[in-house]
């Protein structure tokens, strides 16, 4: 499945299987050997009493995550397909519940819950206090990094005005800022460009991965980063555009983020492994 062009092998577990190890989700990840995906999702028993369906994910290099914006919306289109789920339901993802709405076009709107700014929360070491921006040194040149977390840590840089982001360093900085001391679990690492209060052009290279046409959590991050510098109306919503496709993200008076926008079915099969 994909959506906007973030891939995933999904693998519906509800029969008791257990999750893929970190070789297997490195196999199946695989663009040569494998099937070929940024991600794996699992989809399980509930854990929740409202919930339908529970939800894991795995990096393209095996490793775990906790949120998942476009995975979230791929799982609750598997589960209306297969009659699970319809209209207005709940998903229990790694670390929380989400409220999930289908919508007239076909795609899903997910509550991906309120960004955490806290140092300790993204979690981001070495700085103390909450700032729009944090002064983060790769190779001796200080780049001013917003710092979220959506349940799994953002960095998240504006490139200039005069820099388009289809210009953005994503291949050289994405790889320094994910692996930066700063960030003790890595982090994705987000390059914004912001059009107006209501437009973003964004790319993400995600932990785990590499660059990916979308990252769902990586727009709601930027858009949290972005409102709180006064840069964006998050309230209003933001559509930001990615490689792969725009997302619409909005925040309620609650201070919670929903993001809108597809989900789609590419082949199913058998894997040998
Ligand atoms: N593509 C995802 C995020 C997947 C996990 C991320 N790479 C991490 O390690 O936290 C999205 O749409 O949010």
């Amino acid at each position: 499945m994909h959506g906007a062009g973030n891939d995933f092998v999904v693998l519906d577990l509800r029969g008791g299987m257990p999750p893929p190890d970190a070789a297997l989700c490195r196999l199946l990840a695989d663009r040569h050997r494998g099937v070929g995906c940024d991600q794996i999702l699992t989809i399980a028993a509930p854990r929740s009493a409202d919930a339908v369906a529970s939800y894991g994910i795995w990096n393209a290099d095996g490793s775990p995550s906790q949120q998942c914006g476009n995975g979230a919306r791929c799982v609750a289109a598997w589960l209306v397909r297969d009659g699970a789920a319809a209209g207005d339901f709940v998903l229990d993802s790694p670390l929380a519940s989400h409220r999930v709405r289908q919508l007239d076009d076909g795609g899903f709107e997910v509550a991906m819950g309120a960004p955490a700014f806290a140092p300790a929360a993204i979690p981001l070491s070495g700085f103390e206090r909450e700032a729009e921006a944090y002064a983060i040194d790769i190779d001796g040149r200080e780049w001013p990094v917003g710092a979220v977390s959506m349940g799994n840590p953002h960095a998240v840089l504006e490139v200039d005005d005069v820099d388009d982001v289809d210009a953005a360093p994503v291949a050289t900085l994405g790889p320094a800022l994910q692996r930066h001391a700063a960030f003790p679990q890595q982090c994705n690492a987000g390059f914004a460009q912001v059009l107006d209060a209501g437009h973003v052009r964004l790319r993400v290279h995600e932990r785990g991965v590499g660059e990916t046409l979308a990252c769902g959590s990586g727009a709601c991050a930027a858009v949290a980063v972005l409102a709180r510098r006064g840069r964006v109306d998050a309230a209003a919503g933001v559509e930001v555009a990615l490689p792969g496709g725009t997302l619409r993200i909005h925040q309620g008076a609650d201070g919670v983020l929903h993001m809108a926008g597809p989900a789609a079915f590419v082949y199913e099969g058998e894997f040998n492994a």
